[in-house]
Parts: C-alpha cells; sequence; structure tokens
C-alpha cells in the first residue's frame, strides 16, 4: 500500500477512534489498573481499540495489528513483524489525562513497512488538532508544520518522556537536572505521541527519554517529527528504530549537544 493510501486509511481509523473516546470523556468511567498505581486502562481504551482494528480489518482482514491493548476477539502484537505490513495502533495516548479530564490525550495510528513508518495519524479531539503525515511532510489540522529553528540549546524547551515506573523516576529526575542546568525549560505532557507530535510542529525543540518505549508510543510521532525536518535518534546517536534503548528527538540545529548530555 502507497503512503498516501496508508494514511487515508490512517487517518480514518484515528478519526473513527477519537470520536468512540471523545463520547466517553469526561464522562463516568471504570479504570482499572496495569503495571502499576499509574498505568490506568478505562473501557474507552479496549472499545477504541475494537473500532480502530475492525476499520483496518474491514479493508483488510488479514491486517496485522500491533496495539496496546489485549483484545480477546482480535489478534494483536506487542512488537513489529520485521517485514510487510503492520498497522500500530495507541487507543488512546495518555489514558491518565483522559481519566481526570485533562484534553491532552490521542488515537494514535500508524502504518509500517518493515520496520519503518510510511503514515502517521495523532488524533487528539479534546483540542481539536489532528498531526498526519504520508510521505509529503507532516500536518496539524490539515496544514503543513515544521519542526523549530530555535538553535542555542539554552534556549531548548526539552519533554522528558517517562511515565511515573519506580524504575524510571531516579533517571527522569537526573534528566530534569540536565534540562535545566544546560538547556532552557522542561515540559511534561503525559502522552509521548503529544511529546512527538509537538516537536513536529515546532512547540517544543525536543523529547528525549532513555527509557525503551512501545511501538505505539513512539513510532509514529517519530515519523512525524522526520517529516517535519527533524531528526530522531536513540542515545548513542545512531538513526532510531523500533525498539531502540532511548531516544532523541529534535530540531536537528543541536542533536550533538542533546546526545552529549543524556545517556
Ligand atoms: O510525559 P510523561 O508523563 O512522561 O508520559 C509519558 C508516558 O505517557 C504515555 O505515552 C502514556 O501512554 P498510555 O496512556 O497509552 O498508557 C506512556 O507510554 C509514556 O511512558
Ligand atoms: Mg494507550
Amino acid at each position: 500500500m502507497d503512503a498516501t493510501t496508508s494514511l487515508s486509511l490512517a487517518r480514518e481509523a484515528a478519526t473513527t477512534g477519537g470520536e468512540v473516546a471523545h463520547g466517553g470523556f469526561r464522562g463516568p468511567l471504570t479504570v482499572e489498573t496495569k503495571a502499576n498505581e499509574l498505568d490506568s486502562v478505562t473501557e474507552f481504551d479496549r472499545e477504541v481499540q475494537r473500532r480502530v482494528a475492525n476499520v483496518l480489518r474491514a479493508d483488510d482482514p488479514e491486517a496485522v495489528i500491533v496495539g496496546e491493548e489485549e483484545l480477546p476477539e482480535i489478534e494483536t502484537r506487542k512488537t513489529l513483524p520485521e517485514s510487510g505490513t503492520a498497522w500500530i495502533v495507541d487507543p488512546i495516548d495518555g489514558t491518565n489525562n483522559f481519566v481526570v479530564g485533562n484534553r491532552i490525550w490521542c488515537c494514535s495510528v500508524t502504518a509500517a513497512e518493515d520496520d519503518e513508518a510510511v503514515a502517521a495519524v495523532n488524533e487528539f479531539p479534546a483540542l481539536g488538532d489532528c498531526f498526519a503525515a504520508g510521505d509529503e511532510g507532516a500536518t496539524r489540522n490539515g496544514e503543513p508544520i515544521s519542526v523549530s529553528q530555535r538553535g542555542r540549546p539554552e534556549t531548548f524547551t526539552i519533554n522528558p518522556v517517562f511515565g511515573l515506573s519506580e524504575t524510571n523516576r531516579r533517571k527522569l529526575s537526573e534528566y530534569v537536572s540536565t534540562i535545566t542546568e544546560e538547556f532552557g525549560d522542561c515540559r511534561r505532557f503525559g502522552s509521548s505521541q503529544f511529546a512527538l507530535s509537538s516537536v513536529a510542529a515546532g512547540e517544543l525543540d525536543a523529547a528525549v527519554s532513555s527509557m525503551s518505549l512501545s511501538p505505539w508510543d513512539t513510532v509514529g510521532g517519530v515519523h512525524l517529527v522526520r517529516q517535519a525536518g527533524g531528526t530522531v535518534t536513540d542515545l548513542a546517536g545512531n538513526r532510531w528504530t523500533p525498539g531502540a534503548d532511548g531516544i532523541i528527538a529534535s530540531n536537528g540545529n543541536a542533536h550533538d549537544d542533546l546526545v552529549a548530555a543524556f545517556e
């Protein structure tokens, strides 16, 4: 499937999923936890993944789906296949925000070919922003976007993406110190797809993490950043690929400084 066709299907799936989630936003929810007390899931996460999968499977009944939630009736992988087409789905990225009524959450749908994204859509219904990219640049609500122009590291606003699991808290605090001592300002939003979309749109200068983030937290947003003219590597400065330990996504202007600062 070419990038234009993939983008159109990703858009249809993410729009459908976003509408379903938005219908439950700020309403009564049943909230369960997964790995820890701060890892929430709601009935909407599962229902949105089901609805997104139905859109994708209506087009191709054999569509390979890499998704965050477990659904008994839809076979879902946790990692990307080494070859072929796969659809990466985060039904709600930012579930903790969704649960408390904060608008920063999205339905994320990405098409990948052989481990590499070809089209991505991050639909934020409560914000009214839809970030999308095929192979002709990135857009927000249909308008072209590009990474920021900022060049001096001490002026950079950076999002350390970590979540709040026990094991990652110490590293997060190190990253926050590095940002405030060597760079400019710090932001945290509770959604890695929002962080990456914001880098693509020039609203943030960089997003960084030493965690190995899941494909549904990253692959689509990485594609948006690259299509918007940015640079995405692992912590060693090598081109980022799914499964990498850590990520540095930036406007590209001080990428070497970021690689030198974060480990
Ligand atoms: O900006 P923060 O608070 O570090 O949040 C980042 C975290 O947000 C998430 O993107 C939220 O994902 P989910 O809501 O899909 O669980 C995590 O995957 C990631 O670890
Ligand atoms: Mg999620």
